[in-house]
């Protein structure tokens, strides 16, 4: 289990990580998601000890990273795969690992055949490695100890679809077996279809977290009316927020219900009125980290 308590970092006046606290649990895929700067390689450098925290706790398995002994059997960590060192071959670098952790060279192979990395391509060296190979490389690195925590950094990056498709089975299969995985990303997409629980970052702070199933129910009712303005009105008379949300329909954080009862006191016809679950965790994602992300987000023209 991973657990951040209160988890603060400032950088001068800018503070990266602010009052962060969540726990990936074992068994499950824990996906971290946010905006680019929103904090998520910070965070996830505390919790493996890479960057001190002004403020908060960060332990695996109810320990510091620092205090794990022999971490690698207990952690498996990517979080740059471009920050492997160039000049070794892929083999060279498992190997050393494996050394390191004090484990049988034949882990080694065991790894390569796991990630796909043929017996040529682990005679290369990395610097003359694809991202995709070096992000199944790391991964390989990560599961060499055979840990029971996963920690990685956007670990989709650079690998193609079949690859994304390998790295989404293993993980699962790994949570299955009673590994705990997280996982930081901004492809939202490729979260939603591998992760158990969500924790979503904008700016430092956590805007969201819970199960996914949890997410996606609470992403409201889209409701299409016969006239937007006559619903505008119906909805502000009942006190429901509603945003439009592209094609004549609006987006409101209630159930269909709530919605429906407002409409029908109001004498309001409806083309439309259902759960907004379908709209998936992209929609609201944007919206949730609309007042954190770089650029303002027009939620005009995206359907619900
Ligand atoms: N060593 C540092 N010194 C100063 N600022 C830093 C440092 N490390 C990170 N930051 C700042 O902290 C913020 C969070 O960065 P971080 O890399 O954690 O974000 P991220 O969510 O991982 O983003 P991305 O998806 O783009 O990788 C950014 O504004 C970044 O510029």
């Amino acid at each position: 289990m991973i657990k951040l308590e209160g988890v603060t970092k400032r950088y001068g006046d800018y503070t990266a990580v602010d009052d962060v606290s969540f726990v990936a649990q074992p068994g499950r895929v824990t996906g971290f998601l946010g905006p680019n700067g929103a904090g998520k390689s910070t965070s996830m450098r505390i919790m493996v000890g890479l960057t001190p925290p002004d403020r908060g706790t960060a332990t695996i398995g109810g320990l510091k990273y620092h205090d794990i002994p022999n971490p690698g059997l207990h952690v498996g960590v990517l979080l740059d795969a471009s920050a492997q060192h160039a000049g070794r071959t892929g083999r060279e670098v498992l190997a050393l690992s494996a050394l390191t952790m004090g484990l049988k060279e034949k882990r080694v192979d065991e790894m390569l055949e796991l990630v796909g990395l043929t017996e040529s391509e682990s005679k290369r060296r990395v610097r003359n490695y694809s991202l995709g190979m070096r992000q199944r490389l790391g991964i390989a690195n990560a599961l060499i100890g055979d840990p029971s925590v996963l920690i990685l950094d956007e670990p989709a990056n650079g690998l193609d679809p079949a690859g994304i498709h390998w790295m989404r089975t293993l993980l699962r299969g790994y949570a299955e077996r009673g590994g705990t995985v997280l996982l930081s990303s901004h492809l939202l997409h490729e979260v939603e279809m591998i992760a158990d629980d969500m924790v979503l970052i904008g700016r430092g702070k956590i805007v969201k977290q819970g199960t996914k199933a949890e997410l996606l129910q609470t992403a409201g009712t889209f409701v299409k009316p016969e006239s937007p303005e006559k619903l505008t009105a119906a909805l502000a008379e009942a006190g429901i927020k509603a945003l439009p949300s592209g094609d004549g329909g609006f987006r409101a954080e209630c159930d269909p219900i709530v919605v429906g009862r407002a409409a029908a006191a109001a004498g309001v016809v409806l083309a439309e009125l259902r759960p907004a679950e379908g709209a998936g965790l992209e929609e609201m994602f944007l919206e949730l980290t609309a007042d954190d992300a770089r650029e303002s987000i027009n939620t005009q023209g995206v359907s619900a």
